[in-house]
């Protein structure tokens, strides 16, 4: 894990994880992304991945230095014009901004990994103030599993992510802010009602593809034991939690404006305008959940479109919710998810677009937060909070499109 160098022209940081989807990312790297950047003239350094969680480990532990090192290079070239025929002699003033472009040749894990280890590097530094704030831009080269960011945004193969990195042309890509209650409030939350006046959150982590409660959640639980069966153990454990179909016990509210689709206009409807002012939920779904999702992104895998008006660049939080669907319902949905998005249409699908959502569940349970797992406590003080915060300390994050 070494520190990058300091140069003029700073390199792009090029994140391999060589056990990402089908395991080809190096060869990908070798044989495509190099020669690329190398006829561009792109410098790159090449972090390679070598367990679980390296990527997140590196940049927490050496954000700080990578940007020290890119202000100081961009300094230097600063000062380097300034010095030549048309220069003044005077000292160029530190930079306000900064842009890090890194490559991942991997999935949505990969980069979920950078995003937290990133933030969690920056948190409370002189990196992220009204003086000095980074800009980070991703090139996703798809190389995992589903690749949802790259998928939604139309990038299925490597060429095409190349191409629109050297294009160049970015968008924001805005992370969720996954809190839970602070400890103390925790512990006098007894009930829902004291829950709803809560007021303190603890940012636990950030994710920028899909939270999921329910089906998925365990369909994503579940396939750790099909590894051995490479991409297709999502599909075994989709079927297995259907013939198992369970129903999961939440209340969920969401919170501020919200929006939800209009089977026969096709499209969002205001249900709410309402900005969250005395802490009371815009809407509040209760009951069982077969299927629970608040995502980012439209697209989970090529052709799987659960959120078709997701957008990676808006303030918006997506939740596709079915509620005690029966296993010929579900399969439908599914099956239409698949096919374009068209199961947003079914009278068994409720979408919604809010600004703020909260879940909780009676008895302990879990969550699926971009693959990984989060275990929560029944009852309010096990709430969970997910927010697309306006805070530019935190969304800093954009991404080739
Ligand atoms: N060398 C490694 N060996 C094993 N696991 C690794 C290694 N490097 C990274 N990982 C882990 O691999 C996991 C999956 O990575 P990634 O998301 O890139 O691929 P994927 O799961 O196949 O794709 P997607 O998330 O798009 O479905 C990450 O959680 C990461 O921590």
């Amino acid at each position: 894990m070494g520190i990058i160098s300091t140069s003029d022209t700073f390199p792009l940081l090029v994140v391999l994880n060589p056990s990402s989807g089908p395991k080809q990312a190096q060869d990908i790297y070798t044989k495509q992304v190099l020669p690329a950047l190398n006829t561009a003239n792109i410098g790159n350094q090449l972090i390679e991945t070598t367990t679980q969680g390296h990527a997140r480990t590196y940049f927490k532990e050496n954000i700080q230095q990578i940007l020290a090192d890119l202000c100081q290079s961009l300094a230097a070239a600063v000062a380097s014009n300034d010095r030549g025929p048309a220069g003044d002699g005077v000292e160029p003033a530190p930079p306000t901004s900064a842009t890090l472009r890194i490559m991942v040749l991997g999935g949505d894990g990969t980069v979920h990994e950078i995003v937290n280890g990133i933030l969690e590097g920056l948190k409370g530094s002189a990196f992220v103030s009204d003086l000095f704030r980074p800009r980070v831009e991703f090139s996703i080269i798809p190389a995992g599993t589903g690749n949802a960011i790259a998928t939604s945004l139309g990038i299925t193969t490597v060429q095409e992510a190349l191409e629109r990195f050297l294009a160049g042309n970015s968008t924001p890509m805005r992370a969720i802010q996954v809190s839970t209650p602070t400890p103390t409030v925790a512990a006098a939350a007894e009930s829902s009602e004291a829950a709803s006046n809560r007021k303190t959150w603890e940012p636990r982590l950030y994710t920028v593809v899909v939270n999921s409660f329910g089906l998925h959640c365990a369909t994503v639980y579940d396939a750790e034991d099909f590894r051995i069966l490479g991409n297709t153990r999502f599909k075994i454990s989709a079927l297995k939690n259907v013939v198992m179909l369970k129903q999961y016990d939440a209340r969920i509210e969401l919170f501020g404006a919200v929006q939800k689709y209009d089977r026969d206009l096709r499209e969002m409807g205001v249900v709410s305008a309402a900005t969250e002012t005395d802490g009371s939920a815009s809407v509040t779904l209760l009951g069982k959940f077969t299927y629970l999702m608040l995502t980012k992104q439209a697209s989970l895998e090529p052709g799987f479109i659960p959120t078709p008006l997701a957008s990676t660049s808006d303030d918006w939080l997506d939740v596709l919710a079915v509620q005690n669907a029966d296993r010929g319902q579900i399969l439908k949905v599914l099956g239409l998810a698949t096919k374009g998005g068209d199961h947003v249409g079914l009278e068994t699908v409720e979408y919604y677009k809010a600004k703020a959502v909260e879940l909780e569940t009676p008895t302990k349970d879990r969550l699926c937060v971009d693959g990984e797992f989060l275990d929560v406590e029944g009852g309010a003080g096990g709430r969970v909070r997910f927010e697309v915060v306006s805070d530019p300390n935190i969304q800093i994050f954009h991404v080739y499109r």
